[in-house]
């Protein structure tokens, strides 16, 4: 097959040698597709012929926890459906925690596109938090202020200075020489991801650079009948081979975090607490638990009690991860570092 026809969708060498040699030679071998949405009972992706529909077998359910938009999967024909074969092992991915479940948002990134306003919407700290995200994923971030037209910008870019981040552009949307910088992250097969609040101007700003989606092919279905077009999809390319994803899934990557607030919220356990027999106490089996007492007592609600200790383990987990020493996945993430170390070149 010809792989040349992949890499503006974002092939490499990377994925091309997690394909068995025999198979990157026969025409009838597994295909490789770049997932571009995943719907509860569909995932479209892209390959040499263009859009597909691929069907996921049971082992890959739920879809959420093992494949993202823009991963590499490798498919086979069978009766006329793709089925998904195989994943091929991301440069990066990004995931969020959503209770005890992982679900994975995004994948083989290239950049992370910070978006903030240059108005109230301005907030560093939670800036710090999306660059921790990136930071930990191996996302290359980049910030981007928007709205310049409407304040003077230098007093953010002073605050921003404070931040470790070097790629930082400052934007007005109707202003086409302020995004002119942004074309440099613009290279045919690059993928480009997009996280901010609401009304910040991301999809204004994708629009600009963008230039307009490229018109997508339509879409078989999947038991071969109809054809349709989708018209929002999760990844898309626009016309110069640039993929961006701006998902709702990067959307509510919201970044909650502070456990003063839980601690706020749950005043009443707080108090009890104190009662407690132990300092430490974590409220389960230890002797003298003021709240496991009052629980049994029938003057605290043990739902109540399960949805504080809930936040606090969310809380933790982000503490942790922007600390940048949580190690879960760490041994997928670090095959895929080993697999780019191997072979750095590019096409
Ligand atoms: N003045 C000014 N307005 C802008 C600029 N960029 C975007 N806007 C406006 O801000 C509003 C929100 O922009 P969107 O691009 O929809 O913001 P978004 O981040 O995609 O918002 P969500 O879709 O809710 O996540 C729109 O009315 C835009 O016209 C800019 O550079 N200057
Ligand atoms: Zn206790």
């Amino acid at each position: 097959m010809n792989f040349s026809t992949l890499q503006p969708l974002g092939w490499s060498n990377y994925f091309l040698q997690q394909m068995a040699l025999a198979d990157t030679m026969t025409e009838d071998g597994p295909r490789p597709f770049r997932i571009m949405a995943i719907y509860r009972s569909r995932i479209d992706a892209i390959g040499e012929a263009g859009e597909q529909i691929l069907v996921c077998p049971e082992h890959f359910q739920p879809v959420r926890e093992h494949i993202a938009v823009g991963d590499w999967v490798l498919a086979v024909k069978r009766h006329e459906h793709f089925y998904i074969d195989k994943i091929l092992v991301a440069k990066n991915r990004i995931e969020r925690y959503s209770g005890h479940e992982c679900q994975l948002i995004a994948a083989n990134l290239d950049y992370l596109w910070i978006v903030t306003s240059a108005n109230e919407d301005f907030n560093l700290k939670r800036l710090q938090r999306y660059l921790a995200l990136a930071y930990e994923f191996s996302v290359e971030p980049v910030l981007i202020l928007t709205k310049t037209d409407l304040a003077d910008k230098a007093p953010y870019l002073r605050q921003v200075r404070s931040l470790s981040i070097s790629e930082v552009h400052a934007v007005c949307a109707h202003q086409a020489e302020t995004l002119a910088p942004l074309s440099a992250y613009c290279h045919p097969g690059n993928t480009i991801a997009l996280v901010g609040s609401s009304g910040v101007g991301k999809s204004t700003l994708v629009n600009a650079v963008a230039g307009g989606r490229q018109q997508t092919r339509e879409i078989r279905d999947g038991d071969g009948k109809g054809k349709h077009t989708t018209t929002s999809r999760q990844l898309f390319f626009n016309e110069q081979q640039v993929a961006f994803i701006d998902t709702p899934g990067m959307r509510e990557l919201q970044l909650p975090g502070a456990g003063s607030g839980i601690n706020q919220a749950f005043a009443d356990i707080q108090e009890l607490a104190l009662s407690c027999k132990f300092s430490d106490c974590r409220h389960g089996t230890e002797p003298g638990c003021a709240v496991q007492a009052a629980i049994l007592g029938g003057s605290l609600s043990e739902q109540h009690f399960a949805n504080y200790q809930k936040l606090l383990k969310e809380d933790a987990f982000l503490q942790r991860r922007d600390a940048g020493t949580y190690a879960i996945r760490q041994e997928q993430r670090a095959f895929a570092k080993e697999i780019s170390s191997h072979k750095k070149e590019k096409w």
